[in-house]
């Protein structure tokens, strides 16, 4: 059944736009045990997709198999309508450049700069002149809201909220199409993480991103993601909208979404509509 909402949702919403990723069949394990059974995804151009599920279910796990950090036993995905197993070396290059990624915590080099940290992917797929790797960094810096005295702060001179300012700048070095944020908002202040959400809502309206959301930050899923996707059974459990979720029936979406934590959020109508008891 939730196998059917999952193919059903990706081949309604699918009709006529771009996808961006596409997870199909996808099973990761460990040893006997098997963390992603199967699992089915799409993202689609130009939206912000958030990316949930209780803790341990292998959000993580996808993210890092998308990217080619941990091996897949199954399934096949593309990024970019390219598959990266069908790739020659120059192709996967190129097509990783067109990639950003926010891991956790931001992960910068503690040794080097704001702006040296933004310019390791430049140097890694470009060979430019050192003056326009300045010239870029300190516009990548300006992008993401970042005062201009900070090209030069370690990373140990930085708030949290600058950490990921920082970071995310470097994800958006070269210009990529599709970002992945792995909860981009945790360890931030309630206001912090409002306006870094503003901040991803607006790079993605302005430079026509896609985003790849993961995170546990009910306010990121409510404001800025435009459809979400819960892992859950080792797959993709349900997709769509925050509507689709309220209503879909499974106790931990159900508590997830219509929680203590999320009746403070979720619009008063959408809650009504949706018969949502205030239990
Ligand atoms: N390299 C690994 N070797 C063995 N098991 C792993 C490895 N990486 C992850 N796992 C296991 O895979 C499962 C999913 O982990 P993952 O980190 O993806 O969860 P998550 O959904 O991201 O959790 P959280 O929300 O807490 O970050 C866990 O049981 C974890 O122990």
């Amino acid at each position: 059944m939730a196998d059917r909402v999952n193919e059903q949702a990706i081949e309604s919403e699918g009709q006529g736009r771009d996808v961006v990723l596409s997870a199909r069949d996808v099973t990761v394990a460990f040893g006997s045990k098997v963390v992603l059974d199967n699992l089915n995804l799409n993202i689609y151009r130009g939206e912000i997709l958030g990316f949930v599920g209780a803790s341990g279910t292998g959000k993580s796990v996808l993210m890092r198999t998308v990217l080619r950090l941990l091996p897949r036993r199954s399934g096949t995905i593309k990024i970019l309508g390219q598959d990266f197993d069908e790739l020659d070396e120059p192709q996967r290059n190129a097509l990783d450049m067109r990639l950003g990624v926010l891991f956790q915590q931001g992960a910068l080099f503690s040794s080097l700069t704001v702006k040296e940290n933004i310019q390791v992917p430049m140097r890694e797929y470009l060979d430019l002149p050192r003056s326009l790797m300045d010239e870029l960094a300190h516009l990548k810096i300006r992008m993401v809201g970042l005062a201009a005295d900070a090209a030069d702060k370690y990373p140990s001179e930085l708030s949290g909220g600058m950490i990921k300012r920082a970071a995310l700048a470097r994800a958006l070095a070269l210009d990529p199409e599709l970002v992945f944020l792995d909860e981009p908002t945790s360890g931030l202040d309630p206001i912090g993480a409002a306006e870094f959400d503003e901040l991803i809502a607006n790079l993605r309206d302005s430079l026509g991103l896609t985003v790849y959301m993961v995170t546990h930050d009910l306010d990121s899923l409510f404001s800025v993601c435009d459809r979400i996707a819960v892992l859950g059974k080792k797959r993709v459990m349900v997709e769509g909208t925050i509507d689709d979720m309220l209503a879909y029936d499974d106790p931990w979406v159900q508590a997830y979404f219509r929680g203590k934590r999320a009746r403070s959020i979720v619009p008063q109508d959408e809650g009504a509509r949706h018969g949502s008891s205030g239990k």
